[in-house]
């Protein structure tokens, strides 16, 4: 029996490249999806929010002189990038995927309506919120927490290129140690980076927790659905 009956997962775009140095990895986003669907065919109600990082992030655009928030446009422009193949390769895997952009592109996707999304879910299509919040300064991480909480997700689950929450960066610090739990106060205290302090603290008020795992590590979302203990999970 799964743990819950629906779910906000969030994709790191990152992940999407594989082993290419940018863009989306055809076997990477292949494997993604069939891990997806493996979650809907145990009768769970999946929204996914996926992120830009493998094509564009508006910090990097900043740092190089742009205006910020032209860059984080650009970067959520990424993630309707993103949406499009993951939703499509959706399709080419028997997946009915429906795709709401968070800023109006309607000769693409539909925008985003609540009540639309809830109706999607209920009927049993995967959702995917694209753009973001829609606005500059936030991240994917941010939309997926305020997704989770509009659409009365149980968990956000995180999935990501580490295998969870760890004391410091573990890609940069090799002495990092791993949480299995850690409450949304000490990531925040402890200022720990894997998601960002809007995400934890809107997750927090909302009393949403998060779990974050490695989208790398085959099987895991299955595991994490079905209440194993994988990751890390972040709690009120
Ligand atoms: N304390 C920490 N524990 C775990 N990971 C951390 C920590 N601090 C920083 N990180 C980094 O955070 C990264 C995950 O967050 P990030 O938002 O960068 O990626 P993503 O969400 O996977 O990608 P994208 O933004 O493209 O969706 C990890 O790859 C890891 O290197
Ligand atoms: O609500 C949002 C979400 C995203 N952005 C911009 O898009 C990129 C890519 O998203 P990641 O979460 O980093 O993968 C992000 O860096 C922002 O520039 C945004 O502005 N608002």
């Amino acid at each position: 029996m799964p743990a819950y009956k629906r779910i906000l997962l969030k994709l790191s775009g990152e992940a999407l490249m594989g082993d290419d140095a940018f863009g989306i990895n055809r076997a990477t986003i292949v494997r993604m999806v069939q891990e997806i669907r493996e979650v809907t065919q145990t009768g769970v109600e999946v929204a996914v929010v996926i992120g830009g990082g493998n094509i564009f992030r508006g910090v990097a655009g900043g740092s190089v002189g742009m205006d910020r928030a032209t860059a984080d446009y650009m970067g959520m422009l990424a993630t309707v990038m993103n949406s499009l193949a993951l939703a499509d390769t959706m399709r080419q895997e028997g997946i009915v995927a429906r795709v709401m952009s968070a800023i109006g592109i309607e000769q693409v996707v539909e925008p985003y309506v609540r009540p639309k999304a809830l109706q999607y879910l209920e009927e049993g299509k995967v959702v995917v919120f694209a753009a973001g919040t829609g606005n500059p300064f936030f991240t994917t991480d941010t939309a997926a927490a305020l997704r989770g909480a509009e659409i009365g997700a149980e968990i956000v689950l995180k999935a990501t290129k580490v295998d969870g929450v760890y004391s410091a960066d573990p890609k940069k610090d090799p002495s990092a140690t791993r949480y299995s739990r850690i409450s949304f106060d000490d990531a925040i205290s402890k200022n720990l980076q894997v998601l960002d302090a809007t995400a934890f603290a809107l997750c927090r008020d909302q009393k949403l927790p998060i779990r974050v795992f490695s989208i790398l590590k085959t099987g895991a979302l299955k595991r994490v659905v079905m209440g194993e203990d994988e990751g890390t999970l972040v709690h009120v």
